[in-house]
């Protein structure tokens, strides 16, 4: 698997870790969201904002949540960002009222089609990268634009070699 990383570095996040930092996104958005009634629904984009689109919804005790259904990468490598699944239209309006939250933003492709959709919504992902930061209103942690992040549900537990070991 390792000759198909083109990334120098990874950032291995936990399931602890990304509950902490899903709770943390939602304790920065708190108060940011429209004056009268708080948000109107949360939308995650799948499938990796799925997660943190219910931790937000939790913590901000928002009861409406819908999906938009966005495929880019395949693997590792990019490819033009399609939306396969639209979120209720007479819910979203121009986004008004409607937080989105994704799980990273890396070169915003994916946020930019959201975007052009839903220009007044609000976006919110756990993690950035400098390339697609200008897509995203609030976000958590920033890595940098050559780590690759491994979320827990592509990760399994293994054994590792001691750093000592045996020929
Ligand atoms: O900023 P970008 O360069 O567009 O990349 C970010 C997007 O890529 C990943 O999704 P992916 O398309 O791999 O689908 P998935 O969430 O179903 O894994 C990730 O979950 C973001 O949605
Ligand atoms: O699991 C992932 N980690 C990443 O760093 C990334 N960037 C785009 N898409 C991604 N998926
Ligand atoms: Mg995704």
């Amino acid at each position: 698997m390792n000759d198909r990383l083109p990334h120098e570095k990874g950032f291995h996040v936990s399931w602890d870790q990304l509950h902490r930092d899903a709770r943390a996104l939602a304790w920065r958005l708190d108060g940011h969201g429209p004056d009268e009634g708080g948000w109107r629904a949360v939308v995650g984009i799948t499938r990796g904002g799925l997660v943190p689109a219910m931790i937000v919804s939790r913590e901000l005790d928002i009861r409406v949540v819908d999906t938009i259904s966005v495929k880019s990468y395949s693997h590792q490598a990019q490819k033009a960002p399609v939306v396969t699944k639209s979120p209720q239209a007479d819910l979203m309006g121009d986004g008004t009222g409607i937080l989105i939250v994704d799980d990273l933003v890396d070169t915003g492709k994916t946020l930019e089609l959201v975007r052009s959709l839903y220009p007044k919504a609000h976006f919110a992902t756990v993690y950035s990268k400098p390339q697609g930061r200008k897509q995203v209103d609030t976000f958590v942690t920033e890595v940098s634009q050559d780590t690759w992040i491994f979320f827990p549900w592509d990760m399994a537990l293994q054994y590792v070699q001691p750093f000592r070991g045996a020929d």
